[in-house]
């Protein structure tokens, strides 16, 4: 009978070290390499990498797209059907469900309880609602050890973390502002492959969206054309903040109305800067702070610390703290400046239980506190976080149609 395990990390284990050690045969030797293969974002990210090196990758994607080009639900669709034609020993597991829909979810559930037959399963999981029913033993980490993982009642006092009210607008948003992004009849293909069929939507001033949708059908090419520089943008009926996309206002214009933040920008940071820092080069749109602030936003930066409760360590290194904490940090940077859009790309992927907990709180409270509208985007409805209204994409051959849900 195959043994399969989970080891329930937090953020504050170092889940790459730990995957290292795992590969090495340090700990859990069943899993080194080469007996199991890795399946993980780590894989996925190292294979991007060669593909630029080289230009191909032996991992075949569902619509033929290099992985580079490929939505994050097609990459790990096929990497995990790569893994599979290798008849791997073991497979290590980490973050099953991240930027996965729900269909795929439960594709990837039961192709991995099928193959639990026959081929030994250790899951790393941040999320308890996660660990894959079939798992026979949970261990969690203290320090190096693993120890036995039993669930507790949840004793954590589920108090108000964030006691302190929010800075007011820096600047007022525009009453005229709204909506804030009109979409008309935006239709998009990509190599004549439609991937978004006459898409009508307006975000207004206020609101609190969230944009669904299974994977491929569109979601980060919508987002590209409001926040990024999508040459699929050019020529459409596409209005930004009251101004036509594509009449003469640059990127960086657009960029400061709107604050960003993605669980991907978390892998990002090598250089070191302090708290503080990070907060108050969100009026900058920099990583790091290369210009003077002034007073007006060294006390709107200061505030947002005080929300955050780490006034106290901001001349601490961003680096130093967890992943959680970290993507508050970068929450405060994306709204010191006030936008009148906050933008959240898939934020809660990769974050633990107890982050998850504190990051919904902050996001509740700007919703509540603030005029800033909030376009949240993810497949995973998580509990407490409530947007006022969904916008669903639904994939068709003609591309996706999008439907406005209550
Ligand atoms: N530059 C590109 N060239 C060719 N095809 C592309 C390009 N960018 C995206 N696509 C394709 O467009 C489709 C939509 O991709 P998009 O990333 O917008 O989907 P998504 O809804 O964000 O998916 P996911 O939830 O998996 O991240 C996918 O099939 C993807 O492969």
């Amino acid at each position: 009978m195959n043994k399969h395990i989970a080891v329930y990390i937090s953020n504050k284990d170092h889940k790459q070290d730990f995957i290292e050690r795992i590969q090495r045969g340090i700990v859990l030797s069943d899993f080194s390499k080469p007996k199991a293969a890795l399946f993980s974002e780590i894989t996925i990210n190292k294979l991007i990498q060669e593909e630029r090196i080289h230009g191909v990758s032996n991992v075949v994607t569902p619509t033929g797209n290099s992985l580079e080009k490929s939505s994050q639900g097609e990459r790990k669709k096929a990497l995990l059907n790569h893994i599979i034609s290798q008849n791997p020993e073991a497979i290590i597991v980490d973050n099953v469900f991240g930027n996965l829909d729900i269909e795929a979810q439960s594709q990837i559930t039961q192709t991995l309880n099928e193959l639990s037959d026959r081929v030994r399963i250790l899951q790393i999981t941040k999320r308890q609602d996660d660990i894959l029913s079939f798992i026979d033993q949970v261990y969690h980490l203290e320090g190096n050890e693993l120890i036995e993982f039993k669930k507790e009642e949840d004793t954590e006092i589920k108090k108000e973390a964030f006691v302190v009210e929010l800075p007011k607008a820096y600047r007022p948003i525009s009453e005229r502002i709204n909506p804030i992004v009109k979409f008309t009849n935006v239709s998009v293909d990509y190599r004549e492959r439609p991937i978004l069929n006459n898409i009508n939507w307006e975000i207004r001033k206020g609101q609190f969206w969230q944009l669904m949708g299974p994977n491929g059908s569109g979601k980060s090419t919508i987002l590209s054309m409001i926040f990024g520089d999508n040459p699929k943008a050019f020529g459409q009926d596409i209005v930004l903040f009251g101004v036509k996309k594509g009449s003469g206002e640059s990127v960086w214009e657009i960029k400061q109305k709107i604050g960003y933040f993605s669980s991907d920008m978390l892998h990002g940071f090598t250089r070191l800067d302090s708290i503080g820092n990070m907060v108050v080069s969100g009026f900058f749109d920099t990583i790091g702070l290369y210009k003077t602030p002034t007073n007006e936003q060294i006390k709107i930066a200061q505030h947002w610390l005080r929300v955050l409760d780490m006034f106290d360590i901001r001349k601490q290194d961003f680096l130093s703290l967890s992943k959680g904490y970290q993507s508050l940090v970068l929450i405060a940077r994306a709204m010191v400046k006030h936008p009148p859009l906050l933008i959240l790309d898939e934020p809660t992927n990769g974050l633990d239980d107890t982050d998850v907990r504190l990051f919904t709180q902050l996001i509740n409270k700007i919703a509540s506190e603030t005029e800033t509208a909030i376009l949240y985007v993810s497949h995973r409805k998580e509990a407490g976080l409530n947007p006022d209204l969904v916008y669903q994409l639904t994939p068709h051959e003609t591309g996706s149609i999008g439907q406005v849900m209550d």
